[in-house]
């Protein structure tokens, strides 16, 4: 077994997967440190904003044995695996994976699309959830930082990616279908913005009619209906 080590924000669980495909089934989740974008509403910015926060004291840096030990003491069939952006770590995080997966455990990856999985991660993993940024929520960065095109066909390549979009109001849902189109992402879910249960609901009820008209998936994002902005949960 491996002694590498991941540097990591939180694991927790059960809880329900909140987002996306599999929204209500029980879950463990594991976040990562670090992100390699530099999202203004970014909810998990204790994870890489070293301008906002003491990393440092954030991060555990935990041997890749615990943390599959931890995690095949639980009955959960559905591990997730989200950050920060999980990929670059995703060396060390290959070893994790694939002792998950062979005690028969899914594992789904939470990822912004910007860096394409590699080392046979992206045959490991059941599901990646890939969530492109878009020009609001990515507030100050290049469309070139935030969408690159080969990386979002080596995610579709996989034949396993989802795409979640993560969105302030249905004025976006132009910019969606737009990148839709150009990169041909499919399925499509849209999810509200927000990290209390009034603006994800106010959200969701602002997308549901022009999701629908448009083709796409709406998720909501339960764990914030149920426990509001509560860090492992
Ligand atoms: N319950 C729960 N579901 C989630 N789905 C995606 C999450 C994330 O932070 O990536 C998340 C999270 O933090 N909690
Ligand atoms: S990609 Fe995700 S973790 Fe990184 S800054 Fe944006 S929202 Fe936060
Ligand atoms: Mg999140």
């Amino acid at each position: 077994m491996s002694r590498d080590t991941l540097l990591v924000s939180e694991f927790f669980g059960p809880t329900f997967q909140g987002e996306g495909t599999s929204l209500g089934r029980r879950a463990l989740f594991i976040r990562l440190m670090r992100c390699n974008l530099t999202c203004r509403d970014c909810d998990t910015a204790y994870t890489w904003d070293a301008t906002r926060y003491d990393l440092a004291s954030k991060t555990q840096e935990l041997a890749v044995e615990d943390l599959l030990a931890w995690a095949l003491s639980r009955a959960e069939a559905l591990v997730v695996i989200t950050g920060g952006e999980p990929l670059i770590q995703q060396t060390r995080l290959l070893p994790l994976v694939r002792g998950l997966v062979e005690a028969g455990r899914r594992v789904e990856v939470e990822t912004n699309g910007t860096i394409a999985p590699r080392f046979g991660l992206e045959s490991l993993v059941s599901q990646f959830t890939v969530s492109p940024k878009l020009t609001r929520f990515g507030a100050g960065m290049p469309l070139a930082t935030r969408i690159k095109p080969a990386v979002l066909q080596a995610f579709t390549a996989t034949g396993r990616a989802v795409f979640k979009f993560v969105v302030s109001g249905p004025d976006e849902l132009d910019e969606i279908a737009a990148l839709a189109q150009a990169h041909e992402l499919a399925p499509v879910y849209v999810m509200p913005a927000g990290t209390t249960a009034d603006q994800v609901l106010a959200g969701a009820a602002a997308l549901a009619d022009p999701a629908l008209r448009r083709g796409f998936h709406l998720t909501t994002r339960l764990h914030v209906l149920l426990w509001g902005d509560c860090p492992g949960r």
